[in-house]
């Protein structure tokens, strides 16, 4: 017998690998953090004793879900501001709320709360882009979720930073301290090409290239940025970016609306990955981005939430169905962007956009044990013709039940293990009366 940490029992294992394999009646093996083996239920009985023991029945196991892109702080901001365009979102309610309430404490709180919310709808890894990064930093590592923390850069002061010299500063000192570190990594997070003007983003696509660090970004979010940035720069967002040297396989461009041929043309040849937020781009009506045509020319598309002040939650669940029903709206071709594709938008092409998908996005011996359980046993989930289509289509958040994360249980029959709920929601609650008192 070999000896290993946990074994998981499940009716299906969705891997998310190569194959897109979809097993039935195997068994999931992980010892020191990793996957160590993917059997049939009874070769699994027969080779292995484990620690511990999880039979889910009528579950699937699936990798845990990568959420490409948001503000995890800004769940401060839930329905505080709704059904504005992004410039009024922006420039009447959230920048103005930021500039009164962001500190180091509103980040971790804030933070941590949308940690406790992306656990339980099955995220494992998130990439975010705000003020005070450190504290993102710290409030992932002590709630044991993977992060790819994008520290932000842009012309104006903020709380965090006064120019763009000082930004970066700042955002590489703290990509050294987390330079070892597994579970979070730091990388470039200019604004937008609207905020972020040519000489401090030559710099970034200098440093990049130098350092090999990924860069995310807000990239043609609407057609008002595209018409903004002809009429300053005579050229289009993308263009623009492309002739100062940021585009690349290390570059992460979020939204991508309003997109020509030459747009693509452009992302596709440099090898840049596309972040998709189809719930933030319907509720602000900021356009659309054509996934089946970008996926046509090879581009990686993967899947992100934004924050909760434009969403308005982190359900990558949501996200997955709204994608795969966008993409055939927008392509007017109900063959675009199936099920098992959208699925693999919400994992492995958001490993891979992290540069993380020999570590994570599918379940693959060897991996890191990165894996939530999703309960199809109920008279919603019937009868189950594919577990995939189930997924993507008729599953709600609520349904994932455990969460694991480098083979560490972060949530177990839906109670988080690292987190407390009601400290989650008496935060919440306060920072809703202090905000509430201030107006008055
Ligand atoms: C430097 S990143 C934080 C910055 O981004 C703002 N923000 C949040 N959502 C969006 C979005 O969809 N487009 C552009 N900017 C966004 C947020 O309010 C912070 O100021
Ligand atoms: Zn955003």
């Amino acid at each position: 017998m070999q000896k290993a940490d946990t074994i998981l029992f499940s009716r299906w294992i969705v891997t998310v690998n190569a194959q897109r394999e979809v097993l039935e009646n195997h068994a999931l093996v992980i010892d020191q953090q990793k996957i160590k083996a993917i059997l049939p239920a009874d070769e699994v009985r027969q080779q292995f004793e484990a620690g511990e023991e999880f039979n889910l029945g009528d579950s699937v196991l699936m990798p845990g879900l990568v959420n490409t892109h948001g503000h995890a702080a800004m769940t401060m901001f839930r329905g505080m501001a709704d059904d504005l365009p992004l410039m009024t979102w922006l420039n009447d309610h959230m920048w103005p709320a930021e500039g009164k309430w962001v500190s180091e404490q509103f980040v971790a709180d804030g933070t941590r709360i949308a940690i406790g919310e992306m656990i339980r709808c099955g995220t494992t890894t998130f990439s975010d882009n705000y003020f005070f990064p450190e504290q993102a930093a710290l409030e992932a590592k002590k709630a044991g979720i993977r992060a790819q923390l994008n520290f932000p850069i842009m012309d104006f002061p903020t709380a965090w930073a006064q120019n763009p010299d000082e930004y970066i500063k700042k955002g590489l000192a703290l990509r050294e301290q987390f330079a070892n570190d597994d579970q979070v990594h730091v990388v470039f997070g200019p604004h937008a090409p609207y905020t972020v003007s040519d000489e401090p983003l030559k710099k970034i696509a200098q440093l990049a290239k130098e350092h090999n660090i990924l860069i995310q970004m807000h990239v043609h979010e609407t057609q008002v940025e595209v018409d903004e940035s002809i009429e300053k720069y005579g050229k289009r967002p993308i263009r623009r970016l492309y002739d100062l040297g940021l585009l690349g396989p290390h570059m992460q461009c979020v939204h991508m609306t309003a997109l020509n041929d030459e747009d693509i043309q452009l992302i596709a040849e440099t090898g840049s990955h596309v972040m998709h937020c189809p719930e933030s781009n319907l509720k602000l009506a900021s356009g659309f981005c054509p996934v089946h045509k970008l996926q046509e020319q090879g581009i990686n598309v993967s899947l992100g939430t934004d924050g909760t002040a434009s969403n308005n939650d982190l359900d990558m669940f949501g996200e997955m169905r709204t994608a795969a029903q966008l993409a055939k709206a927008v392509a007017m071709n109900a063959e675009a962007l199936p099920a098992g594709e959208a699925l693999a938008m919400a994992t492995i092409n958001g490993a891979k956009a992290l540069g993380l998908d020999n570590q994570i996005g599918s379940l693959e011996v060897g991996k890191l044990a990165d894996i939530i359980a999703v309960d199809l046993s109920d008279l919603e989930s019937q009868p189950i013709f594919s577990p995939v289509s189930h997924l993507v289509y008729a599953t709600t958040r609520n349904q994932v039940t455990d969460v694991w994360v480098g083979g560490k249980q972060l949530m177990t029959n839906r109670e988080l293990t690292t987190l407390s709920k009601a400290e989650l929601i008496s935060t919440a609650q306060a920072w809703q009366s202090k905000i509430i008192a201030a107006r008055s």
